[in-house]
């Protein structure tokens, strides 16, 4: 008998390391470090941080880890064995425990620093200071860098201690809201619009945290009482995490030469955020300043593609602040967040986010986080009158771009070739006035009906015969372009499926899940995973039953389903 090879063996934590080894860390090093933290990583304490692009932090591991799910999907994409998830050293590194991490991986996690600009206006005062120097990720720290089938990825932890920047926090994420995250990011890679992606998620069965929630059957608006939740560890992956508020820092202490190194600092995070996020669009070999002209174009595309994308799929981010996007076009943070189930324009879960940032409003919200970002850009072009001209036309043509990225989403959502504008302009008041269910009307539509039956299906409440009349007379109009079409029926009917999602997030099929698995019971988080990984498709008849159902009355109004106010 021959020995059993070894590529049945265990994976272990090795493995992971050997994606570190091809990580050219020349890129890492053009960032500083923070001159005045501690190197060892054991920076916890809120204070302010002046300069340099990172600190170092060890993230703090929680008492006895529980494994609870992982992402099938995005470890076949890396190329990691899934068995590795069994690995102990594994377990360790992503539940926060970076003390036995192999080399050539680090023993310490880095978290940044950030600026916060709500709609366009520069705050200073959120952070404990005043001075914006406090401000960045509290409770997230990046611990992993890796090469994976010629991609370089981040790994991010989220809850996984206090850091510099943690203005007092714990550090911690509770279950409720890492199961939410977890959840959300697999879902929205499966419907296909770019996320940070989720790659575990580990529970602790000795700390909780208390965070202002809602009692059962509350229906608050604010939260009623503190609740204890189990503390947990969630790990994004994503191109990197650098956020537009991150070139705001820069550039804003650019702006008032608030240390020797600070034009030197903003050239260097705009350089690395070209390298990570848009390498295979910018030519290096451009002039500075041609780069950056490049990188506001780009982002201006893939910024306002993400939110035509939002809004086909009814998401609304909920509070969508310059700290809150990502510089390379992913959606990033999914704690306010919720998806639109009855077809409100000013859907808003979120309490405490305000109108500006409800579901229709995200375009102008967007376009509120671009300007910060060609504001940031325009001052590296201090010196260059050309330059800047062009710029500015880049920025001017966000609106122009936006619409055009929305216009041909909602084509694409009514299966037509080109935005039919007077079609639309009837649909959305119909759609408001009749009280729908915004995923199932757009489903039942892509079977492309003769009548408005099985719309009906969509309505949250009867109709009048009046309106019944207006819907026929709108979907007369609307088999009349389909017909003018080059594709045929079956073909639009598929695409349109693809389109429009059968199945989306309702957040009262979802809350059950973060419940039992605070009993430690994860069977609905499994089950969950499984229908956000396929959203397009029809599922078995058990899965349609439950999930492709309008929300029930008493969900209406309820706290900590229809609206929450804290999300950490
Ligand atoms: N429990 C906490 N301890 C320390 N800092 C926190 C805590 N909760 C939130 N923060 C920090 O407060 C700021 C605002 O929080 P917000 O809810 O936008 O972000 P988040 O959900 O923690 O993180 P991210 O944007 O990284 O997904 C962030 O800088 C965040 O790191
Ligand atoms: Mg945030």
């Amino acid at each position: 008998m021959t020995a059993p090879s070894n590529a049945f063996a265990q994976p272990s934590i090795s493995d992971l390391a050997t994606f570190a080894k091809a990580v050219d860390y020349s890129l890492m090093d053009r960032l500083t470090p923070d001159p005045d933290g501690t190197s060892d990583g054991n920076d916890h304490n809120t204070r302010q941080v002046f300069s340099g692009h990172y600190v170092r932090v060890k993230p703090t591991a929680m008492g006895h880890a529980e494994y609870i799910s992982h992402s099938q999907a995005l470890f076949a994409q890396l190329g990691i064995a899934d068995a590795l998830v069994h690995d102990n050293g594994f377990k360790q590194l992503f539940s926060g425990d970076l003390s036995q991490a192999p080399t050539p991986m680090v023993r310490y996690g880095w978290a940044t620093g950030y600026a916060l600009s709500i709609y366009g206006t520069e705050y200073t005062q959120q952070c404990p200071f005043r001075t914006g120097n406090g401000y960045g990720d509290g409770r997230a720290m990046s611990v992993f860098e890796g090469v994976f089938s010629g991609k370089r990825y981040e790994m991010q932890l989220k809850g996984g201690g206090p850091t510099a920047y943690c203005r007092g926090g714990d550090g911690r994420a509770v279950l409720r809201s890492s199961v939410r995250e977890f959840l959300a990011q697999e879902y929205m890679h499966a419907l296909g619009v770019p996320s940070a992606r989720s790659l575990t998620l580990y529970v602790s069965k000795s700390e909780t945290a208390a965070r202002p929630w809602y009692s059962p059957n509350s229906y608050s608006a604010n939260p009623d009482i503190m609740v204890d939740n189990p503390v947990a560890i969630s790990t994004r992956v994503a191109s990197s995490f650098l956020r537009v508020g991150q070139i705001e820092l820069f550039a804003r202490r650019a702006r008032v030469n608030a240390h020797d190194n600070a034009r030197l600092e903003l050239t260097a995070i705009v350089a690395h955020l070209i390298e990570r996020e848009y390498q295979s669009e910018i030519d290096p070999s451009l002039a500075f300043h041609q780069q950056i002209i490049e990188l506001a174009k780009s982002f201006r595309k893939r910024l306002s593609q993400l939110v035509a994308h939002w809004l086909r799929v009814g998401f609304c981010q909920g509070n969508f602040n310059s700290d809150n996007c990502q510089a390379g076009g992913l959606t990033l943070d999914y704690g306010p967040f919720g998806f639109c189930e009855l077809f409100d324009p000013d859907f808003q879960p979120w309490t405490g986010g305000g109108q500006h940032f409800a579901f229709l409003n995200q375009p102008a919200a967007a376009e509120a986080n671009f300007h910060m970002f060609w504001l940031a850009l325009r001052t590296l072009l201090a010196q260059d009158q050309q330059a800047i001209e062009q710029l500015d036309e880049v920025r001017s043509g966000f609106k122009v771009e936006m619409q055009q990225q929305c216009q041909s989403m909602w084509a694409a959502k009514l299966g037509l070739s080109e935005f039919p504008q007077q079609l639309f302009s009837q649909l959305m008041p119909l759609m408001t006035q009749t009280k729908l269910d915004y995923t199932i009307f757009f489903r039942e539509l892509s079977h492309i009906p003769s009548d408005i039956g099985s719309l009906k299906k969509s309505f949250y409440q009867a109709t009048s015969a009046v309106l019944d009349q207006q819907w026929q007379h709108w979907l007369d109009q609307w088999l009349d372009l389909l017909a003018n079409e080059k594709q045929d029926l079956d073909t639009i009917k598929i695409n349109m499926q693809l389109t429009n999602p059968k199945y989306t997030w309702r957040e009262w099929l979802v809350a059950p899940a973060y419940e039992q698995a605070k009993q430690g019971d994860y069977s609905l988080i499994e089950e969950l995973k499984q229908v956000f990984n396929d959203p397009y498709s029809e599922q078995e008849q058990a899965i349609e039953e439950k999930y492709y159902r309008l929300k029930p009355d008493h969900f209406f109004n309820a706290g900590g389903i229809s609206h929450y106010s804290c999300s950490s």
